[in-house]
């Protein structure tokens, strides 16, 4: 990734480098030419002479302000086009990733990396790059200037304490980066964790939790003030220490020095130029142990980032796919399957048919593998080959996206962006079609309260808006499915929180308007399914029994039983 990025932009980096170059060395001067005006004043005090070279202080200092603005431009705009460009990049790559990805992967971490660990690398081109040049050329040059202007002998005395400085800056570079990293861990940790309560507060509230989350909540952010105080008292105890220690050479310099210029070995401006340039060289050594944090901490997130990118999706794409236009025959055969990574076996030899314009029923006990078929057949996990047939295609040798242009899935826990209903219902079509999506929304039965609400259709929902019930939530992400015209619909369980009597409505409603399109309807409310084609039962993820349901109630086995209880239920509740 940075290689290639660096191979486009690399000449902004040179430019960034040669321009901080350039200040570097004005600023380098600065203390000479002060020097060179304590000694002219000494030997012919002259105003005319400090004016012009107050002028060209004056001049050096606006140049150097330019150019300031140059290198900061070259170097961290690139690292922040770097940083763009990384993170559109990123973000597709995990787009592309198949679902199991996300099962494995928490949020909180895939958004810690987008964020934290970019900074990070960025960091590392930014800073880095301009704390690695600045600092080795500035110890260098100024060493030379202080060698060669003033005195070789002045140089090395008061150079006795630089190691330890240098020394000092490493080790407490190491502290500071391991408490700066452990501060960082602890604050995305109490983010995540507040941000997860945040979102479950009504849970919390209706559990009276309150007291006890609030002692977890305070326990987290305890360990985070911590972690932030640890870390103050080792960077409070850096400084002072740096400055002590630089003062030592300030110390030599003027035990020595003091008596060279009374000598006369060295004048009285040339001595105000070195303790100039001794003040420069502290600077130099303290980034000498920041710059080599910055990197190996860029380093250690763009390993991290570098996860992503080689994470090879779990379903592959075949290499030239046949491409199928409608769904007019699935058909299941001895399919047997276990999520990538595990080891129970969630499909025990599973083989229907079915061919366009069916209603298929999918019902069995909890856990049974009733959402495990319909996911495999939309390509959202892998699966064998010769095991699921399209059009008598094996799936594996059509394209995922080919697939899911022509299937909609509703799944079991409905999620709404926070945006209007409209904006919900017309998701990721480019354009919206409002006739469209109040036909839908008539056909899942949740028009009219869409039009009771203040503003309709426009009304805004989720956590920026109007909250809606799990019923409403539910049938606008049907009419979302709806929306997209697919050739087959899934709904997986996806009207459990609406009562038996709107299911049956809405399942008709839409048998009645897709006799020509495919639906898969899962369901734990088996009186939805007396007009399907063809009903499959499975247990712990065998396929039991399959038939329509005049037959499975004559073979009066798991499917009967399950429907006479329900139908008892019901008359229990009407009574
Ligand atoms: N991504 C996954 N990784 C590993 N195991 C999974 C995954 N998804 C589901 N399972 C397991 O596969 C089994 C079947 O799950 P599935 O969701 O297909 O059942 P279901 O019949 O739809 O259940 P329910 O009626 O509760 O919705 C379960 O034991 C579940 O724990």
């Amino acid at each position: 990734m940075i290689k290639q990025f660096l191979r486009k932009y690399w000449y902004r980096y040179a430019l960034g480098i040669l321009v901080l170059i350039f200040v570097d060395l004005f600023q380098l001067f600065i203390p000479r030419i002060v020097g060179q005006v304590v000694d002219h004043l000494k030997t012919q005090p002259n105003l005319d002479y400090v004016s012009t070279m107050v002028a060209w202080i004056v001049g050096i200092a606006i140049g150097m302000a330019i150019l300031r603005f140059l290198w900061r431009f070259f170097i961290i705009g690139t690292s922040r086009r770097f940083e763009y460009m990384t993170r559109n990049f990123l973000f597709e790559k995990l787009l592309s990733l198949s679902t199991g990805y996300f099962d494995q992967n928490r949020s909180g971490d895939l958004m810690a990396k987008l964020t934290n660990d970019l900074q990070a690398v960025r960091m590392a081109l930014a800073q880095g790059v301009v704390l690695s040049v600045d600092a080795s050329f500035m110890a260098v040059m100024t060493i030379l200037f202080m060698g060669r202007v003033v005195s070789w002998r002045l140089t090395s005395l008061a150079s006795i304490p630089l190691p330890a400085l240098a020394l000092i800056a490493l080790f407490f570079g190491k502290l500071i980066h391991k408490r700066f990293m452990s501060v960082q861990r602890q604050y995305s940790s109490l983010s995540e964790w507040t941000e997860e309560t945040i979102s479950g507060v009504r849970i919390v509230k209706s559990f009276a939790a309150n007291d006890k989350i609030h002692y977890l909540f305070n326990k987290r952010s305890f360990q985070n003030y911590e972690a932030a105080m640890s870390l103050a008292k080792v960077a409070s105890l850096f400084f002072p220490l740096m400055m002590l220690f630089a003062s030592i050479s300030h110390v030599l310099a003027l035990g020595f020095g003091g008596p060279m210029v009374i000598k006369g070995d060295v004048t009285l401006g040339e001595f105000i130029a070195f303790n100039s340039y001794l003040g420069m060289l502290t600077w130099p050594m303290m980034a000498l142990g920041w710059v080599l944090n910055v990197i190996q901490r860029g380093r250690a997130s763009y390993k991290r980032l570098m996860e992503i990118v080689q994470e090879k999706p779990q379903v592959e794409e075949p290499e030239a796919p046949v491409e199928i236009k409608e769904i007019n025959t699935v058909e299941y055969k001895n399919l047997t399957y276990r999520y990538p990574g595990t080891d129970r076996w969630v499909l025990k030899n599973v083989s229907f048919s079915f061919s366009r314009g069916d209603m298929i029923g999918i019902v069995g006990t909890v856990g049974s593998g009733k959402s495990t078929i319909v996911k495999l057949l939309a390509k959202l996990y892998p699966v064998e080959r010769g095991k699921i047939f399209i059009n008598r295609v094996d799936i594996n040798d059509i394209s995922s996206v080919n697939i899911r242009q022509l299937i909609a899935f509703v799944p079991q826990e409905s999620f709404l962006f926070s945006d209007s209903v409209l904006k919900n219902i017309a998701f990721a079509q480019k354009d919206i079609d409002f006739k469209k999506a109040v036909h839908y929304a008539e056909l899942a039965s949740v028009h009219d309260e869409i039009e009771s609400f203040d503003h309709g259709y426009d009304t805004v929902v989720g956590e920026r808006g109007v909250t809606l019930s799990g019923g409403q939530k539910q049938r606008v992400t049907i009419a979302r499915a709806l929306y997209m015209e697919k050739d087959l619909i899934v709904f997986d369980d996806c009207l459990s929180a609406v009562d038996p009597e709107t299911e049956e409505k809405i399942i008709t409603a839409l048998r009645e308007n897709y006799r020509e399109k495919t639906m898969i309807v899962i369901t734990h409310r088996l009186k939805v399914l007396k007009d399907a084609d063809l009903i499959i039962v499975l247990d712990d993820g065998k396929l039991i029994e399959k038939g329509r349901h005049e037959e499975l109630m004559a073979l009066n086995g798991m499917y009967a039983r399950m429907f006479r209880k329900q139908m008892i239920e019901e008359e229990l509740e009407s009574e």
